[in-house]
């Protein structure tokens, strides 16, 4: 066996953390990781519970695994009886009964807490800097934000992590992405992580875990830089990262399950300790001015394919190599001609909500905008918060009303329309202002299409019926 043997050496946070949690290396470099929480939600477990309970094994940490259902749970009052897929009711079922049979942290349905598993972690002081965090879910990456190493498994990882608490890992490259300065007004988290996927496009992480770092990151509130690193994993990489600072620490002090006193105090020790050495090693760097990034949205069928909301919906000779060949077909299944203006997309929905946007910070930008005013006519709306306590805060500070008033649905926590696993969908050939993280053909319904984008951006489209830079928007508030 072959502890960490790096200290002393210049290290990122991504190295700190890994040998920290070395249990064993082989020689051929792959290690077996120590997990220090497990999320599991209802679709990639069952089967893992299933193997488990086969080859006559427990969960060697209950207490450190926590269930909750998000994915197929309708978001109206009719929970339990709303679940009209078969195989979605079964699957809750039988999180429901793996929850309860292995003594896991468990968050059913009609507690106030559940809600989407990566805005619960957080929420509930389960995510804290310098864990391993793994689910078997790709937007694990989100509680990366913590300073956590955060990435998705598969079921066949989610059995091996319930039984032995470890996982199987071959250590991936350090990346630095860099937003330098301030943002400008009008562009949010959301606008920096699609422009680095715009950027990088979607294989431009591939093998890497990314750090983000620079002063515009730093500037981020924890809702913000949750956004940034849930989408981490539709730029291809492992996981996203970003150093714990003051702001992480205040977020998670006082959570349910942060720890108190004196293991507070350890705990604060340690996470000071991670960030990256001045002169760590990074197998590649992207640098981006803050101030150069716009209010963005995706006009095709790839999270890459995204363009400042002043743009032009482009053709598909403006691309080289496959991508002429993707980009004729994202522009066909998006129903789009090029040269058109963004602008000038008009959208039949919006949906606020899901892991990378579904947060109170979220809601209370989109609020903002939508304050006093209406969805257009024939645009129909949806806010569904991350989680139910999300929902909480934000009927305590009265934005349900905003949203209500405003013609939109306030809905209970769940995935929802992020990805059409319930009822939540968009009908063939509608067009969606979406805060989600991924514009996949017929992912939030059979033919829907699907535009990424800000929750100030969507509440802004949804106003005008169309796609619109809310820095226009803005404007008019201001002067009005
Ligand atoms: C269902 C689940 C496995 C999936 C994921 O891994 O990301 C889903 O959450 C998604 O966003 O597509
Ligand atoms: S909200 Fe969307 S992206 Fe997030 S876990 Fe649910 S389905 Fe996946």
């Amino acid at each position: 066996m072959t502890g960490p043997s790096n200290a002393g050496k210049p290290r990122t946070l991504y190295d700190k953390i890994w040998d920290a949690h070395i249990v064993d290396t082989t020689d051929d470099g792959t290690s077996i990781l120590y997990i220090d929480r497990h999320l599991v939600h209802e679709v990639t477990s069952p089967q893992a519970f299933e193997g488990l309970r086969m080859a006559g094994r427990k969960v060697r940490r209950p207490d450190q695994t926590i269930a909750v259902p998000d994915h197929n749970v309708p978001t109206t009052a009719d929970r339990v009886n709303g679940i009209e897929n078969p195989e979605g009711r079964i699957q809750v079922a039988e999180l429901d009964k793996n929850a309860k049979e292995f003594g896991l942290n468990y968050y059913p349905m009609n507690d106030v807490r559940q809600g989407i598993v990566h805005i619960v972690g957080p929420e509930q002081g389960w995510t804290l800097p310098g864990m391993t965090v793994v689910c078997g879910d790709s937007h694990t990456a989100t509680h990366g934000a913590f300073g956590a190493l955060a990435h998705g498994i598969g079921t066949s990882e989610v059995e091996h992590v319930l039984a032995t608490q470890t996982l199987i890992q071959k250590k991936s490259k350090n990346m630095k992405v860099e937003i330098t300065g301030k943002l400008r007004p009008g562009v949010t988290a959301k606008d920096i992580t699609l422009s680095v996927i715009g950027a990088t496009g979607t294989a431009g992480g591939t093998g890497y875990v990314i750090e983000y770092c620079g002063e515009a990151i730093r500037d981020l509130s924890m809702e913000g830089r949750m956004t940034v690193c849930n989408m981490a994993i539709e730029g291809g990489a492992r996981a996203g990262l970003i150093a714990p600072d003051e702001k992480t620490f205040a977020y998670v002090n006082g959570r349910p399950h942060a720890p108190k006193g004196a293991a507070w105090e350890a705990a604060l020790n340690w996470w000071k300790t991670l960030y990256s050495d001045d002169d760590a090693h990074w197998d590649k760097v992207i640098t981006i001015k803050g101030e150069d990034i716009a209010p963005v949205v995706t006009w095709g069928t790839s999270p890459e394919d995204v363009l400042p909301i002043t743009a032009n919906v482009p053709a598909a000779e403006d691309f080289t190599g496959g991508k002429v060949e993707a980009a004729r077909r994202s522009l066909d299944y998006m129903g789009l001609t090029p040269g058109m203006a963004l602008t000038d997309i008009k959208i039949d929905a919006v949906f606020i909500g899901s892991c990378t946007n579904g947060r109170i910070e979220d809601l209370r930008a989109a609020a903002g905008i939508l304050k006093g005013k209406k969805l257009a006519d024939g645009v129909r709306g949806m806010v569904v918060p991350g989680s139910g306590l999300v929902r909480a805060q934000a009927e305590e500070e009265g934005l349900d009303k905003i949203f209500t008033d405003a013609g939109f649905e306030w809905r209970l926590a769940g995935c929802s329309m992020c990805l059409g696993m319930n009822p939540d969908q968009l009908a063939p050939g509608e067009r969606c202002a979406a805060t989600s993280n991924r514009n996949f053909e017929g992912r939030m319904g059979y033919k829907g299409r699907t535009h990424l984008m800000s929750p100030v951006m969507a509440a802004a489209a949804a106003v005008a019926g169309h796609l619109v830079d809310v820095r226009d928007v803005m404007v008019e508030t201001e002067t009005a």
